[in-house]
């Protein structure tokens, strides 16, 4: 768990990590975050978590993709590379192209594990098993909204089927997990009493799904925290952005003990989609760099949204965490001074560890000579400090 002593010690010194004076055989003062996790946020999986990438399930439902087998296949093998746990596939269920293209990213021999997602139905459930996947995303709405509007099935017709699907899929010796669709808006009772029932038949995790980005991390918090207190399974969460909280959302997850979030590139989905890959890693390496680091190939983020954002047509957002085009700019003159003496003055992320460099921009009304100085020995040029503090230098 990440900070947790550096987070104590910050305590005994004071929020600003200094001693007072008074205490002086205390350890020496911290810089480090007062707010990092402590001791005893004893199910706190900031730093211990797996993603589930849906770019080529969830995503592939944005407005404006339209994958073919070829594009899905680098889409793939890219995140396979980038380092993600596992790759959520389109229902093969959908169409005889999904089935064939399901199959086909299964004989890939990549070290993702790949699952492919489905209604809560014995059909859709046999076709899956049958294409070579390391496991099965079952779901089924449970929100009145769904049991009336969408499938029309009651509680106990629900909990039947998914006994019968979960314990199918298991039969064939792959992982299975089951989902309540639209959970936020379902019936506590109804969500704690399904879950434990297919805890207790041995499923591998069970989902949550903000459906409709309805849910604030609170909400989020406390949800997850109650259903970790009923079930012994895997937890993972699936979180629509519809008014922003993607990233913070799972976040807070993840403080509550969740231990697999649902990503897609650029956050593509349904409508506004759900939290995008790399601003959630950006929120995961700044409060553990040494656990991102070592567990995913930083560096290829840009090449992937890059190949993403070709494939569905759209631009990389210009405020993308990491790889926004002004990520790593620093313009005004107390900014780019403070960067130029010590990078960490202003900013969390390091822009090398993700391939990239930092940039410090000049020629504005709002450039300091700390900033023009810089420039001019980076082109070897010879001005006195007061030369270069001139206006018409
Ligand atoms: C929130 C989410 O994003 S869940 C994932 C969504 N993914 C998809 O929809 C995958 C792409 N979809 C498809 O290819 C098609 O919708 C199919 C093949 C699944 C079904 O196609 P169709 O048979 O033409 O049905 P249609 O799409 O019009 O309606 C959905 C059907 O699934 C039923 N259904 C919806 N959710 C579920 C569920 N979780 N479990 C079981 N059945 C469900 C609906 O009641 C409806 O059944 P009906 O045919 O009796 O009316
Ligand atoms: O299977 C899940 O957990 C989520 C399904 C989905 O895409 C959603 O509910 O938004
Ligand atoms: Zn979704």
């Amino acid at each position: 768990m990440v900070a947790i002593e550096l987070g104590e010690t910050s305590r005994v010194n004071g929020v600003n990590g200094h001693s007072n004076g008074a205490q002086a055989s205390a350890p020496p003062p911290t810089r480090h975050n007062p707010y990092a996790p402590r001791a005893s946020d004893f199910l706190n999986n900031v730093s211990n978590f797996k993603i589930i990438e849906s770019t080529l399930r969830e995503g592939e439902q944005f407005a404006n993709a339209f994958f073919d087998t070829k594009t899905k296949i680098a889409i793939a093998r890219a995140l396979d590379a980038f380092g993600v746990e596992y790759l959520e596939l389109t229902s093969p269920a959908a169409s005889e192209q999904s089935r064939a293209d399901c199959e086909a990213i299964c004989k890939l021999g990549l070290k993702a594990k790949i699952l492919t997602h489905i209604r809560c139905h014995m059909d859709d459930a046999r076709i899956a098993v049958e294409t070579g996947v390391d496991g099965v995303d079952v779901v089924i709405g449970t929100s009145s909204f769904l049991r009336e509007f969408s499938h029309g099935k009651d509680m106990a017709y629900i909990t039947k089927t998914a006994i019968e699907v979960i314990n199918f899929v298991k039969s064939k010796g792959i992982e299975v997990r089951f989902s309540t669709e639209d959970s936020f808006r379902s019936d506590l009772v109804d969500l704690l009493s399904i879950y434990q029932t297919v805890d207790k038949i041995g499923v591998n995790r069970v989902g949550i799904a903000d459906t409709v980005g309805c849910a604030n991390p609170r909400q989020v918090y406390d949800l997850i925290r109650t259903l970790r207190s009923v079930v012994s399974c895997d937890i993972e969460v699936h979180l629509h952005n519809d008014t922003g909280m993607g990233i913070a959302n799972a976040y807070c997850a993840l403080e509550a003990g969740a231990t697999h979030i649902d990503t897609s590139v650029l956050g593509i989905g349904e409508r506004v989609g759900i939290t995008p890959l790399g601003g959630l890693v950006a929120c995961l390496y700044a409060a553990n760099p040494e656990y991102v680091k070592a567990k995913y190939n930083l560096p290829m983020l840009r090449e992937i949204e890059n190949l993403v954002a070709e494939a569905v047509e759209v631009n990389v957002p210009f405020m993308n965490p990491i790889t926004g085009y002004c990520a790593f700019t620093h313009k005004a003159g107390i900014h780019a001074k403070a960067i130029l003496n010590n990078p960490s003055t202003y900013e969390i992320l390091k822009p090398e560890d993700f391939g990239l460099t930092r940039y410090v921009s000049i020629g504005h009304r709002l450039t300091g000579w700390n900033a023009v100085k810089s420039r001019v020995e980076q082109l070897g040029l010879k001005l006195t400090d007061d030369q270069v503090r001139l206006p018409d230098c």
